[in-house]
């Protein structure tokens, strides 16, 4: 998969790329994530890539033509159709599920904000989606740039070792993940529960899945919107909510 990151720091975002699971996925040619400057398709002495907002206000606005332009360069750079999402917090706000939607394409284009925004003719010419990493204001799409490439890379077959697929598992079923432990059994601040201790794996299963569903219930009940639980699901779910000792 390639994706190219439309960015005035586009460094920023190449950082992370070099890093653990970005950085492996890279090495291993599963992914390749390259950076656009707008500013070196900006015109005049000064390269303005932005200007004041008509209509008052604090801020400037990012101009369209220099990001067209780079857009396009991006677009030039890779083989294909490319998909170009916005990051801001006016778009659709991202979940598991949009993440393995857009890690499924064969290119990105992720165009990366900054001041007050860009003009919206641009966001209607060129831009596919916008996409949200949460409802609060950064000073770029740099950083919600660089979250969805990493999850993004998670999912891309052959960039996690096997513990790192069973984290990725746990969050996929769309619940809470359960809680971890590991040495020392016993420690001032708690012993590891015993069902962790006994090496029946079903049993340990069974544990995990009931305090993924408490914990769903207890802090995000919202997770099991349109979700049908099972018979099973709803006694491991009572019996986590009775406090039952693993
Ligand atoms: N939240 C967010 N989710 O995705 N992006 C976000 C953001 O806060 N982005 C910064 C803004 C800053 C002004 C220009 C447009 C991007």
């Amino acid at each position: 998969m390639r994706i190219d990151v439309v960015s005035l720091f586009p460094e920023f975002v190449a950082q992370c790329a070099g890093f653990g699971v970005v950085g492996r996925a890279v090495e291993r040619g599963l992914l390749s994530i390259h950076g656009t400057n707008p500013r070196d398709f900006a015109e005049g002495n000064y390269r303005r890539v932005d200007d004041r907002p008509f209509g008052g206000g604090p801020g400037m606005v990012m101009l369209v033509d220099p990001l067209r332009r780079a857009l396009a360069s991006a677009r030039a750079s890779g083989d294909g159709p490319a998909r170009v999402v916005y990051l801001s917090p006016q778009g659709a706000r991202l979940d598991q599920a949009g993440v393995r939607r857009l890690s499924s394409l064969p290119r990105l284009v992720l165009l990366c904000g900054r001041y007050e925004g860009v003009d919206e003719r641009l966001v209607r010419a060129e831009v596919d989606e916008e996409v949200s990493i949460g409802d609060y204001v950064l000073s770029g799409g740099e950083l919600p740039a660089a979250v969805l490439i990493d999850a993004i890379a998670r999912l891309q077959s052959g960039a996690l070792n096997d513990a790192e697929s069973a984290a990725q598992d746990s969050f996929e079923d769309g619940l809470l993940d359960c809680p971890h432990y590991t040495r020392p059994v016993e420690h001032e601040f708690g012993a590891v529960p015993d069902v962790l201790l006994s090496g029946d794996h079903a049993r340990i299963a069974r544990w995990r899945w009931m305090q993924a569903l408490g914990r769903t219930a207890d802090r995000r009940p919202d997770l099991f919107a349109g979700r049908t639980l099972s018979k099973t699901d709803i006694a491991l779910l009572r019996e986590y909510q009775e406090g039952a000792v693993a």
